[in-house]
């Protein structure tokens, strides 16, 4: 299936229905007094997420979503009946932003979770409200309230711990595969991968985290070559990035370049994402000689002055890759308790708060 991951819709609330001008009127009754009933609330719009949804693309075919119209009130005191809600289903890790305001008004990121985006219209008075001791025959109602009317934009935004980020080629595929039961395809050319793959990383009991696989980036990706960098979105909500290099590129290209070419188009996206934790994964170990591997890589990692750990593997041959893995789930297990400990001591810290959500 295709992968969406924006799309812009509309959603129209319903109107609330119109009061009513009746009088009663009975056979020995004859001036009877207004009985007029108020007009039904209009129906609103609500988005809720479900994770049996992957993509968006359902959006490419329905754009427009709309609830019921209140119902007029009517004589003998009748209220209108309340117009339905519509509810519009999108995948878990959808984030709602206000096309006009370009405001976000929503992030759902529970299967289940709901969001009021467009508000149904108040339904209407009938005269019955308008009787007073001086007009005992009121004439007079109210109309009801429009329902809302917005446009909005939808961005799924994936729900990854851990992000795979590198040139094509470099082996993401091929490493997702080594570690979890994803099985993207794989091949000797260049951006094989086209859309995001969710892994599942098991290590054991409640010991688990997702991998998200994404297609390859290039120089000029900010500009729009390849892929370009749209699919960056989807490390937004990952705490930890593991940069991936093929550790001797057949065509002899300078592996610290390769990195320093990749930070540049990150940092062009969003320079958050160059703060964030990032491990130097070097793969393709396999291709040089078992006594150069570990100088080749000591030599890169030197040049690009890295501090933060760094690793040599063989993704197609599933060398090291647990051990990378392992050490992902330690330092996610150190990060829960750093963060714990913290919030424990500041209560009452925003800033703490904030941290501890982008867990
Ligand atoms: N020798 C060797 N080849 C590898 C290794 N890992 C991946 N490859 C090969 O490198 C090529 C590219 O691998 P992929 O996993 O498709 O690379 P990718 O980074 O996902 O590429 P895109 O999806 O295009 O971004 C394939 O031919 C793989 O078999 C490795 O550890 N050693
Ligand atoms: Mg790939």
């Amino acid at each position: 299936m295709k992968f969406v991951d924006e799309a812009i819709i509309k959603v129209l609330a319903g109107d609330g229905g119109n009061g009513c001008i009746s009088f009663r009127r009975e056979k020995f009754i004859p001036f009877g007094g207004p009985d007029g009933g108020d007009g039904g609330g209009g129906g609103s719009v609500w988005l809720i997420a479900d994770e049996g949804l992957n993509t968006l693309i359902d959006f490419r075919h329905q754009r427009s979503f709309k609830a019921q119209r209140g119902q007029n009130g009517m004589g003998s005191q009748m209220y209108g009946k309340g117009g339905d809600d519509t509810v519009v289903r999108v995948p878990v890790g959808t984030v709602i932003t206000n096309v006009d305001t370009d405001e976000t008004i929503g992030d759902l990121t529970v299967h289940g979770q709901r969001l009021l985006v467009a508000l149904g219209g108040k339904g209407g008075l009938g005269n019955i409200h308008f009787k007073s001791s001086v007009n005992r025959a009121p004439r007079k109602s109210t109309p009801g309230t429009p329902g809302e009317v917005r446009e909005l934009k939808l961005e799924l935004k994936l729900l990854a711990d851990v992000g795979l980020l590198g040139f094509p080629n470099a082996g993401k595929s091929t490493f997702i595969r080594a570690v979890s039961a994803a099985t993207p395809r794989v091949a000797d050319y260049p951006f094989t991968t086209l859309h995001p793959n969710l892994g599942v990383v098991s290590l054991g009991t409640d010991q688990s985290f997702v991998i998200a696989d994404i297609p390859g980036l290039i120089e000029g990706a900010a500009d729009g070559a390849g892929l370009g960098i749209q699919f960056l979105r989807h490390l937004a909500r990952t705490s930890l990035l593991l940069h991936l290099v093929d550790v001797a590129p057949l065509d002899g290209a300078d592996v610290a370049e390769q990195v320093r070419a990749i930070e540049h188009e990150l940092s062009k996206f969003d320079a958050e994402l160059l703060d964030r934790p990032r491990w130097l994964v070097l793969n393709k170990a396999d291709v040089l000689p078992e006594e150069e591997r570990q100088a080749v890589a000591e030599d890169i990692v030197k040049r690009l002055g890295w501090t933060q750990p760094w690793f040599l593997v063989s993704a197609i041959a599933r060398e090291n890759t647990m051990e990378v893995c392992q050490k992902v789930q330690r330092f996610f297990v150190s990060q829960r308790a750093e963060h714990a400990g913290r919030t424990e001591m500041h209560p009452g810290d925003v800033r703490m708060r904030g941290d501890g959500e982008s867990i």
